[in-house]
């Protein structure tokens, strides 16, 4: 399996094959069945573009209040667990971390983006998270510890894995676009992001 490293980000394109994006896709619409998509809105109540849910014992919440991790659905119901695949991808990958509390779930639609930010709620930054990319292709931002300096951008295909290890752990990144149409795995189109993350 080929890896491609920009600084401390490793990108394992191509990680899950077709039939195994298929059989995710299969076990995120049941999750998505009891634990519908909502969209958040900031702190400050800008609505995000992005639409989320969560498997798993957290699930990351944002709205009026602050950004925390909750272990309930906005409706009340507890988060559904995070399926096989996504455990095995996971000690697969980081071996020697501990196993991950949340699957966040992001959807973008084509006007969807998602803003330079840092991943900072989790208690532990010395664990690492995983992101796996499904459907339409993403340019994806790296940037660095604090905000400014030089970026790099990689598009993102379905099935790409990145692993945020290191310095990469605490780097600023965020999701430029989505190209429309890139994709045929789901059939409303779009782009699914997963990243799992240990979060106590
Ligand atoms: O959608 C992506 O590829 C990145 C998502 C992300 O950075 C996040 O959920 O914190
Ligand atoms: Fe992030």
């Amino acid at each position: 399996m080929t890896l491609l490293r920009i600084r401390d980000f490793a990108i394992h394109p191509g990680y899950f094959t077709q039939d195994a994006q298929s059989a995710l896709v299969a076990d995120l619409r049941k999750i998505l069945s009891h634990a519908p998509l909502f969209r958040p809105v900031t702190p400050r109540g800008t609505p995000m573009s992005v639409r989320m849910s969560a498997a798993g014992s957290y699930g990351w919440i944002s709205d009026r209040k602050g950004y925390r991790y909750e272990p309930l659905h906005p409706s009340g119901v507890s988060w559904p667990p995070i399926p096989d695949s996504l455990l095995r991808m996971w000690r697969d990958l980081v071996p020697d971390a501990r196993l991950p509390e949340c699957c966040l779930i992001n959807w973008y639609d084509e006007t969807a983006k998602m803003g330079m930010h840092q991943d900072r709620d989790e208690a532990d930054l010395s664990q690492p998270v995983v992101s796996v990319s499904l459907g339409d292709d993403a340019l994806f931002r790296m940037g660095h510890e604090t905000r400014g300096g030089k970026t790099e951008s990689v598009w993102l295909r379905s099935g790409d894995v990145v692993v945020l290890a290191g310095t990469a752990r605490r780097a600023y990144h965020g999701v430029d676009r989505i190209r429309p149409n890139s994709s045929t795995l789901l059939a409303n189109g779009g782009r699914i992001n997963l990243t799992l993350r240990v979060v106590t």
